[in-house]
């Protein structure tokens, strides 16, 4: 028999890639090989960002692309044509990927971990005859939600496109955070068409799914209890953070600025508004401003990060004289080194687009929260967050879908004027983390599946 040989195949798009690298690494440290499958658009932003990186992958990994069915001038930000391009032509080129290296001299595929929404890949796998894991990057409770689709529909909830009958709040089951239909997951992705291109792969991953030996997902027991009673064939194994295994993360597609580390460590200690908003958030012209003034008028440090990407209007998006204003209190960066950043003891709270990756982050921490969900599972992040764990607060839109300066600096006050935010904060760090060491849940879970992978 070949050693164990993984295919990795992270869903392409950043908060999907970075996860799955992080299971990979852990996987090299259990003496496994990793081919790890990036498209051709992704792995030249990842192969450029690591040549100005310190940070260096083991070379176990071994960093290979495939085309996206999309030509390089295209934006990768539409969904629904990505999720079409991507499921049309990506299959096929990753069956010839295998075979050329199950041919080859080297170690044959042993297992594919996919991520579950590139069910896909585990289709091929199974194909090709080939073990299988699916590996959830996001919470329990959204997969949950993805394989209750037919009984949504039964209930009428749901048509059988996805189309929400009616706004309403509905409980998955009990203890289980509360949701608006309107912010299911396909129901707040793009306009009609988008949302029934990602409702049909999510129905299409949920039959993939069932091909899988496991599920996994990047969350623990102690976070989310209710959703994995729900849903217990999926088990947690996280969450997964590279200082658990004390290296760094790697596979971003913009160079970080590590900079802003330097400038932390001249903070007082409990001081500073991290504002991050992931990979994809877009804000208007209007209200990156409105946000801009509300850090000035907070009176505090801050560390934004304001992605090339972030606002429609790429050239100097910021009011007037506002850098030159700010200097001595704020500093900016195209793509921080986040993880860091959220470990660093001059960090006060954490204002989120509330991505699973950057909440478990900011969890692992220790870190309060301001939440500002955008789409896709962020608003059940938010409900985990603020109603659940009570470790954040909202941010309200007024009556323009606005979240205006005077809002947003009531609740930076607020957050950080009581300790209990804090207080709840630490405690569910100790919690959370105590999973992946030694003796937790998440820790025998993966140690369960790569003894598996082994035999
Ligand atoms: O300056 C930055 C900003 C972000 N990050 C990292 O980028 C990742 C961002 O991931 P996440 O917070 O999950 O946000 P998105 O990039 O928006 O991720 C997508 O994928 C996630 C996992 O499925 C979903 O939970 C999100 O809603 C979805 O938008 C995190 O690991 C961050 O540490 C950096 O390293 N530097």
């Amino acid at each position: 028999m070949s050693n164990p040989h993984i295919l990795a195949v992270p869903f392409p798009t950043q908060g999907h890639v970075i996860p799955m690298m992080e299971l990979s690494q852990c996987l090299v440290n259990h003496g496994f090989t990793v081919t790890f499958v990036n498209t051709d658009y992704n792995h030249k932003l990842v192969v450029n960002a690591l040549a100005a990186d310190e940070s260096q992958l083991s070379d176990r990994i071994r960093l290979v692309s495939l085309p996206d069915g999309l030509e390089p001038w295209e934006a990768r930000h539409e969904v629904g044509k990505y999720c079409e391009a991507t499921q049309r032509v990506m299959p096929g080129k990753l069956e010839e990927l295998i075979e050329k290296i199950n041919q080859g001299e080297g170690d044959k595929v042993t297992c594919v971990i996919a991520d579950e929404s590139a069910g896909w890949a585990l289709e091929v796998a199974e194909k090709l005859n080939i073990r299988r894991v699916a590996f959830f990057p996001g919470p329990a409770a959204i997969l949950a939600l993805q394989f209750s689709i037919p009984k949504l529909i039964h209930q009428g909830i749901i048509n059988d496109d996805g189309t929400v009958s009616r706004s309403q709040m509905i409980q998955l089951a009990p203890d289980m955070p509360t949701m608006k239909t309107t912010e299911f997951l396909w129901a707040c992705m793009g306009d009609l068409t988008e949302q029934k291109i990602v409702f049909q792969l999510m129905v299409r991953n949920n039959k993939a799914a069932k091909l899988a030996e496991w599920i996994v997902c990047n969350s623990a027991y102690e976070l989310e209890p209710a959703a994995f009673t729900m849903a217990p064939e999926i088990l947690p194994i996280g969450p997964l953070q590279a200082s658990s295994r004390l290296g760094n993360p790697a596979c971003y597609f913009w160079p970080q600025d590590s900079t802003c580390l330097q400038w932390l460590d001249q903070q007082p200690p409990c001081s500073v508004i991290y504002v991050a908003f992931g990979s994809t958030t877009v804000y208007d012209q209007t209200q990156f401003q409105e946000l801009a003034l509300a850090l000035e008028l907070s009176q505090r440090s801050f560390l934004w990060v304001v992605r090339p990407d972030i606002t429609d209007k790429t050239s100097d998006p910021y009011p007037e004289g506002y850098q030159d204003r700010v200097a001595s209190c704020g500093m900016m960066v195209g793509w921080a080194p986040q993880q860091k950043v959220l470990a660093h003891p001059s960090i006060a709270c954490f204002l989120s687009h509330c991505g699973w990756n950057s909440t478990i982050e900011g969890l692992s921490n220790g870190v309060p929260f301001l939440c500002w969900p955008y789409f896709c599972d962020q608003f059940l992040n938010e409900s985990y967050i603020c109603d659940v764990w009570k470790v954040g607060l909202k941010l309200k839109k007024n009556e323009n879908g606005i979240i205006p300066q005077g809002e947003i600096k009531s609740k930076v006050e607020q957050l950080l004027g009581d300790e209990n935010f804090k207080a709840r904060a630490s405690k569910l760090k100790e919690m959370g983390m105590t999973s992946v060491k030694e003796g937790g849940q998440s820790h025998r879970n993966f140690k369960n599946i790569i003894e598996w992978m082994k035999t």
